[in-house]
């Protein structure tokens, strides 16, 4: 495996990006789907499942393993990857979004962001050198910068206030991460739905010459056709030998748009918190088992799948299972999505390459 952090492009076909981020714990094929590991744990899930229907990365979440059980613990017990089983790449996301999203009484400030804990009300403060320690005590491969990330709709002055801060907090990010060779510290562009703050946050982040740039702000209640929109302002901004990370997002059709305006990284619980709330992705389209018209249907999710979960149970069985709320059902359910998803991710890099063979061939042959 690779000595440090190092990211090729391999194909390409118009915005659209085929890659490889390579780690000393693994490589990353890009364009690449990571799936939500909040906890620890990808719910549902074992973690040899994960990697059978092809992740290369999973997410873990600063501001819930800081809650519990604790950063320091799991350093003591050897890191987040010994812990939950995961050798490969873990990217961790920074704390900041979920503490505005989650916790209780919280106080933002230059400084950080104090807050009380959604589990037990205790108190805590995060600062982007905080942020940047507990994410070194999980031993995570990838570290996100602290940002604030703005709902939107929000006023300009709002937003643009929000951008200059974590433009601030990326600085004092990059300084508390130093110069780690087998990891990288993302920078997140902020800026909401106005391309001048958009422009002017990638450019910046840009200048701090980062290992990888995320695109924040984004997934976060606004119409599809406004982040397609900001990401033909960013993308273009952004240095094209470096990962380009969309947070958060997204649909099966947000990430075909999305990869072909310059995206190469996605999360999204979208799959793995569907598959606990018995919707099943299938290649003709989105089913829910909770629906009675299953009850007697012996045909499996996917009859082509190579996942069992799609292939090897009626839906007749899954919807008894959901309905019988079983924990198998969620379990099978969630197999099925993640191997739906990786399966999305497998077709879009094989049809980057297959484009860039015959945009190749065909010059050879002028
Ligand atoms: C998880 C997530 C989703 C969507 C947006 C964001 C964001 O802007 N910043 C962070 N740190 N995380 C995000």
């Amino acid at each position: 495996m690779a000595e440090n952090f190092s990211f090729k492009l391999t194909a390409t076909d118009g915005r659209a990006r085929r890659g490889l981020v390579s780690m000393p714990r693994g490589e990353i094929r890009t364009p690449a789907f990571m799936p939500v590991g909040t906890g620890g744990t990808v719910k549902a899930m074992y973690m040899d499942q994960v990697r059978g229907v092809g992740a290369d990365i999973i997410l873990g979440n600063t501001y819930h393993l800081m809650l519990r059980p604790g950063a320091e613990r799991v350093a003591r017990l050897g890191g987040l990857h010994d812990f939950a089983r995961w050798p490969y790449p873990i990217l961790t996301d920074s704390g900041g979004f979920q503490v505005m999203s989650l916790s209780k009484l919280r106080k933002l400030t230059e400084q950080g962001v104090t807050f009380r804990s959604h589990i037990d009300g205790a108190p805590y403060e995060m600062s982007p050198e905080r942020s940047i320690e507990i994410q070194g005590l999980l031993d995570s491969d990838i570290q996100m910068q602290l940002d604030e990330c703005t709902a939107l709709p929000a006023k300009p002055n709002e937003i643009e206030r929000a951008m200059e801060l974590s433009l601030r907090w990326a600085e004092r990010c990059k300084t508390a991460f130093g110069d780690q060779p087998g990891k990288a510290m993302f920078g997140i562009v902020q800026g909401g739905d106005s391309a001048a703050l958009r422009v002017r946050s990638a450019q910046a982040l840009k200048a701090m010459d980062l290992k990888g740039y995320a695109v924040g702000g984004l997934a976060v209640g606004e119409p599809q056709s406004v982040m397609l929109e900001m990401l033909d302002i960013t993308c273009p901004e952004l240095p094209a030998d470096k990962p380009r990370y969309l947070m958060g997002v997204g649909t099966p059709d947000d990430i075909l748009k999305s990869v072909a305006r310059g995206i190469d990284m996605f999360d999204c619980v979208m799959p793995t918190r569907a598959g606990r709330h018995g919707l099943a992705y299938t290649r003709r389209g989105k089913v829910n088992l909770r629906n009675a018209r299953h009850a007697d249907d012996p045909r499996p999710l996917d009859e082509e799948s190579d996942c069992p979960a799609a292939r090897d149970y009626s839906r007749a069985y899954l919807h008894h299972l959901v309905r019988s709320q079983e924990g198998l059902g969620a379990m099978l359910l969630t197999w099925n999505n993640l191997s739906y998803y990786q399966k999305l991710m497998q077709d879009i890099r094989a049809a980057i390459e297959a484009q860039a063979f015959e945009a190749r061939a065909a010059e050879i042959t002028e």
